[in-house]
């Protein structure tokens, strides 16, 4: 089991509770996406399976370990086989591409070979084949100030396809992404975690990708766990629970557009 949350919950540090009572189980190279809309606790979520923050409740297991009770290196060996692709890449602006994609394999290396690749890339045809499926190859010695946003986020998944992490953790992976390049980078790490046995588990905002590329789909909302269904049961109703929000009131102009079928019934919202 990759991932076992048993009546979980967080408050953040001021005390908000983002997360409560969740209870979650998710088999080792399963493929998950978390949907739920604008401060429902996705990020929250991810940032507990990624062990930067601890459950204020419940218990947590990750890759048979449970890292509240783990400390230093037992603790930093946990997490090198955890992988985190972020929305917008924590990646230092003068770094080199190179350099960012190897780093990686940080948590794996000694600290002299860790240091050493810091100063000297020491695989650059590991990093160049990281960054090919990603059609990245050409910015191999490119510094990172020089990317589009989109680009970063195809550096943070070539850093994690680098590292060989057996669990991945991706918040808003392809957010900054045109459609198309968005569908294609989303099919590809789909792919990549399947063939490697890696377990994914993915935040999205666009409904429509979560539920063409991910088998099973968690809706969350209002730190609670809402739904836990295969992608193909989810339901319109659903999603419309899962979005409504009485805060907003009724939108001044047009509603969201609906997928709609030849009949002009609506489907699936697509994207929120
Ligand atoms: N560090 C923090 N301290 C206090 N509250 C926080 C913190 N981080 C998040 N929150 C609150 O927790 C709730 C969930 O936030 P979270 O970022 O997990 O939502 P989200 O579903 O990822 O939202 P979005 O889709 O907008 O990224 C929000 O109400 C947010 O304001």
């Amino acid at each position: 089991m990759s991932i076992r949350l048993d009546g979980v919950g967080l408050a953040h540090a001021n005390g908000f509770v983002a997360l409560q009572d969740i209870n979650l189980h998710i088999a080792d190279g399963e493929r998950v996406a978390i949907i739920g809309s604008s401060g429902a606790g996705k990020t929250s979520l991810l940032r507990l399976l990624g062990t930067s923050l601890t459950p204020s409740a419940g218990s947590l297991a990750l890759l048979g370990s449970q890292p509240a009770q783990l400390r230093g290196r037992a603790l930093r060996r946990l997490r090198s086989r955890i992988g985190l692709i972020h929305q917008s890449p924590p990646l230092p602006p003068r770094q080199r591409v190179i350099t960012a994609v190897l780093a990686g394999r940080l948590g794996q290396w000694s600290l002299p070979r860790a240091l050493l690749s810091l100063c000297y890339p020491l695989d650059i045809p590991g990093a160049r084949a990281a960054l090919t499926p990603l059609d990245l190859q050409d910015k191999l010695f490119a510094r990172c100030d020089q990317l589009s946003g989109g680009q970063l986020q195809r550096v943070g998944i070539a850093r994690v396809l680098y590292q060989k992490a057996e669990l991945l953790l991706a918040d808003e992976p392809v957010s900054a992404m045109d459609p198309v390049l968005a569908e294609h980078i989303l099919a590809l790490l789909c792919q990549l975690a399947s063939q490697r046995g890696s377990t994914l588990v993915a935040s999205l905002h666009a409904v429509d990708l979560a539920l063409r590329h991910f088998p099973r789909v968690i809706g969350l909302r209002q730190g609670q766990l809402l739904f836990d269904k295969p992608a193909a049961e989810v339901s319109e109703q659903d999603l419309h629970q899962l979005y409504a929000n009485q805060s907003l009131g009724t939108p001044p102009a047009e509603a969201p557009t609906m997928d709609a079928d030849s009949h002009g019934n609506s489907a699936i919202p697509r994207c929120f």
